[in-house]
């Protein structure tokens, strides 16, 4: 069992973690690493099973209620013999061997979250604690894939993992919101009170292909609506900001947490920080210069201002982003003209 090393609130840790399965010690049998990843057929989760199925020591177990995710994403996996997919909802309880659990099941668009608010906190609290429950029973290490949006509409900025945030408790994004930062909490006091050993990222905005064409989410609206000749939609006022981080790089950031000695918090993300306006802009220029931008409608409690302050991810993780907004755009464009069927104009 790895060394829990955390440079948080750990040091508190009361318990050691339960052992893992005696497969891993056995001398005969060299069992593969056992990693399940809830939430795996959506946007980061199929891009996250696909760096972890390039190891040919993982078996990945998926499981997803295909709410805002789809088989379409894991196609190439399906059928593999290191690899298995669940329909299953989280907030039922389930159980399977496993050595590592990626938790990602939730929706994370805002317009899907608040379709059904009861049913994301019951993702967020009822889902977490079932995921916690496994890794207790099997001895699991477990990482929440945790949100920026804990934050809330930060009065700090950058934000950085100290700051408590600043979170409307009854607004229409407190599902997600709140249901998050409950999440953290059923984590620590699992570390705590169980000894389970627990990863958290916090992710700030995250793009790139395979997000769903009508996700709802500003880029994948912008290149959607670039692409089909629609102007873009910038909410009002359009100077509120946000830094965006191409999936690539944040995949690569979740597995270091998950690897690493360090509990976390940890936030996850880009730090160069961008309007909406200045994205509709760059948006326009790299993909289509005769698109319109208009202005449009705003919903309630929208942050104002987001940007990671990401020098623990570097100290801890040695990690930082690698791929530049105007370069990740294009090859997002690609795949949503594919999906889309619409070829570029010469
Ligand atoms: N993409 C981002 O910018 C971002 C930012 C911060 C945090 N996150 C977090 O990362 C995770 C993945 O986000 P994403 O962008 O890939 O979103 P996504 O909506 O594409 O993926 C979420 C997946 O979870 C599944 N799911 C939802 N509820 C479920 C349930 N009750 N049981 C089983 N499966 C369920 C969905 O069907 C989908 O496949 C989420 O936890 C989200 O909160 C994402
Ligand atoms: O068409 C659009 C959509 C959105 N926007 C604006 O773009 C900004 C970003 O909105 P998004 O819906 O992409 O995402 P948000 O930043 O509000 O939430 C996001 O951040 C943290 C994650 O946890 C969430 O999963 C993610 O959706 C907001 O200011 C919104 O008003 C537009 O200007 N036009």
């Amino acid at each position: 069992m790895a060394k829990e090393a955390s440079n948080t609130n750990s040091s508190v840790t009361t318990k050691p973690p339960p052992s893992p399965s005696p497969l891993r010690n056995a001398k005969f049998f060299q069992a593969n690493m056992r990693i399940l990843v809830t939430g795996g057929a959506g946007f980061i989760g199929s891009h996250l099973v696909d760096r972890l199925m390039e190891n040919e020591k993982n078996e990945v177990i998926v499981v997803d209620n295909y709410f805002t995710g789809s088989k379409d994403n894991l196609k190439k996996w399906i059928g593999h013999p290191r690899f298995e997919l669940i329909r299953h909802d989280v907030t039922e309880t389930l159980l399977v061997e496993v050595d590592q659990i990626y938790h990602l099941a939730c929706p994370a668009s805002p317009i899907f979250y608040k379709y059904n608010p009861v049913k994301t906190i019951k993702t967020n609290v009822i889902g977490t604690l079932n995921m916690l429950g496994l890794a207790k029973r099997v001895g699991a290490r477990i990482l929440l894939t945790s949100t920026s949006e804990v934050y809330g509409d930060p009065l700090m900025h950058p934000q950085d993992e100290t700051y408590w945030g600043n979170v409307n408790p009854i607004g229409v994004r407190s599902c997600y919101d709140e249901g998050k930062r409950v999440a953290e909490t059923l984590m620590y006091d699992y570390h705590r009170q169980h000894g389970i050993e627990i990863r958290i990222a916090r992710i700030f905005n995250t793009y790139g292909p395979r997000m769903n064409i009508d996700d709802g989410r500003v880029v994948s609206n912008f290149i959607a609506q670039a692409v089909r000749g629609e102007p873009l939609t910038v909410q009002a006022p359009g100077t509120q900001t946000r830094s965006f981080c191409y999936v690539s790089d944040m995949v690569d950031g979740l597995i270091r947490l998950m690897e690493g000695d360090n509990t976390g918090p940890i936030n996850i993300g880009n730090p160069g920080e961008f309007t909406m306006l200045e994205l509709a802009e760059t948006v326009k220029e790299l993909i289509n210069p005769d698109v319109e931008i208009i202005s449009v409608e705003n919903t309630p409690d929208d942050p104002r201002q987001r940007k990671p302050d990401i020098t623990k991810a570097k100290e801890l993780l040695g990690w930082e982003p690698k791929i530049k907004l105007r370069d990740g755009l294009p090859l997002m464009e690609d795949d949503f003209r594919t999906r889309l069927g619409v070829t570029r104009k010469n």
